[in-house]
């Protein structure tokens, strides 16, 4: 038998090298640092749109004890035979490792490790995107240019002697008495966060840093979660949502957020209210969500998720002035994969030094 390649690790042991295969994206750094003490083998679909079959991703394990996976269909028979062949722990480069059968890598005791809130700051970025986006009439004046409906108008040119210093004013066309789409500052305002995990703590650290006042609701999250982001804690959602010019949401999906936003949500509103959602339509009732906007109950809906993807074209959205929609998009970004990358292999180097796991799916 071919003996195993050996590595020396931190303490100074020498150690054998164990077999682990990748389909995740791995960063030089990790990838380095874990070929000191790994037998790293990078599948042939990785970074590809291309979805393994089982045969194929048992062929390609076989005999490693650890896979590092992304989007690949780890099914019950896919666990059960590379654990005959060895396999030991999994790895998933996403925050929740939906495509991986859990159920059955508990059953068979191997540890599921993932990358939870990986991509909170891209999700939590591009959601005070949209407020700014809203409040600042960016991208509703840049389609304005660009449909030509609005016009410059020779008339709110302002004086000036020498002319150099014109500022552009237009008129839009729709609405001739109005001078100026005028958005709104978000200094000063209150941003309402439902759901204070990754994503919504981060979001919430962002507008205090803007000058905004920050309201939450979240009771799975201990009052210091709340007081490390400088978030008024509120027991009462409904409670919360009058003192609100934004809500932003950002809960998990489970049976009891299911539906959770609703007409009651929609009426303690106000009127000149936005509401953004880049968590997941489930949480929302469309039906009350459309109708708040239909009927002027809130004044906009910057939307990132919906309940069929892709949107279908027929759908109401696609029709109303108040909605900035965005195809599930807010989690992607170069970096979310380079956070996974780090926190995967951090993992990994654990396991090699049998070291306790930071992150291993619970659920
Ligand atoms: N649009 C996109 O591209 C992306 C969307 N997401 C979605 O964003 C959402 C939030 O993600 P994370 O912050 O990473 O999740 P997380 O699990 O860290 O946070 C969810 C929070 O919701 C709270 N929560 C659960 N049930 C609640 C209830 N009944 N009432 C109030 N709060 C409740 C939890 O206590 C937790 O603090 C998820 O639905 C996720 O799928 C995540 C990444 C990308
Ligand atoms: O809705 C979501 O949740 C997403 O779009 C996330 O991007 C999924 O993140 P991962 O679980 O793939 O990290």
């Amino acid at each position: 038998m071919e003996a195993k390649e050996k590595h020396w690790n931190e303490r100074g042991d020498n150690m054998e090298k164990i077999k682990a295969a990748v389909s995740m994206e791995l960063w030089p750094e990790q990838l380095k640092e874990l070929e000191s003490c790994c037998d790293v083998k990078i599948l042939p679909w990785t970074a590809t749109d291309i979805l393994p079959t089982e045969e194929e991703i048992i062929e390609e394990c076989s005999g490693c004890e650890a896979v590092l996976f992304y989007t690949d269909p780890v099914t019950e028979r896919v666990i059960r035979e590379l654990k005959e062949k060895g396999l030991k722990l999994i790895g998933c480069g996403r925050a929740t490792p939906n495509n991986i059968d859990t159920k059955t890598a508990k059953e068979l005791g191997i540890p599921v490790i993932h990358a939870p809130g990986r991509n909170a700051h891209s999700v939590a970025e591009y959601t005070v995107g949209m407020m700014l986006d809203i409040c600042k009439r960016i991208s509703f004046t840049y389609h304005g240019l660009w449909s030509g409906r609005f016009l410059a108008d020779e008339k709110d040119i302002y004086d000036v002697p020498d002319k150099k210093d014109v500022i552009w004013r237009f008129k839009d066309r729709e609405n001739p008495r109005s001078s100026y789409p005028w958005g709104i500052d978000v200094y000063g305002r209150t941003v309402g966060i439902i759901g204070l995990g990754h994503i919504g703590q981060n979001v919430a650290k962002i507008c205090s840093g803007m000058g905004m006042k920050v309201a939450a609701y979240d009771p799975f999250q201990p009052q210091e979660t709340f007081d490390a982001v400088c978030a008024k804690k509120y027991e009462d959602p409904i409670r919360m949502l009058p003192s609100c010019d934004f809500v932003s949401v950002h809960l998990s999906v489970t049976p009891e957020t299911k539906g959770m936003i609703n007409d009651e949500w929609f009426n303690a509103m106000r009127e000149d209210a936005y509401f953004i959602n880049s968590s997941r339509a489930a949480v929302v009732d469309q039906r009350s969500l459309i109708e708040a906007l239909e009927n002027k109950k809130i004044a906009f809906a910057a939307v990132d998720v919906m309940w069929d993807e892709p949107a279908p074209k027929n759908h109401p959205f696609f029709t109303m002035d108040n909605v900035l929609l965005t195809p599930h998009m807010a989690g992607i970004s170069t970096d979310s994969k380079k956070w996974a990358s780090e926190m995967i292999a951090e993992d990994l180097l654990n396991y090699v030094r049998k070291q306790s796991l930071v992150r291993v799916w619970n659920r």
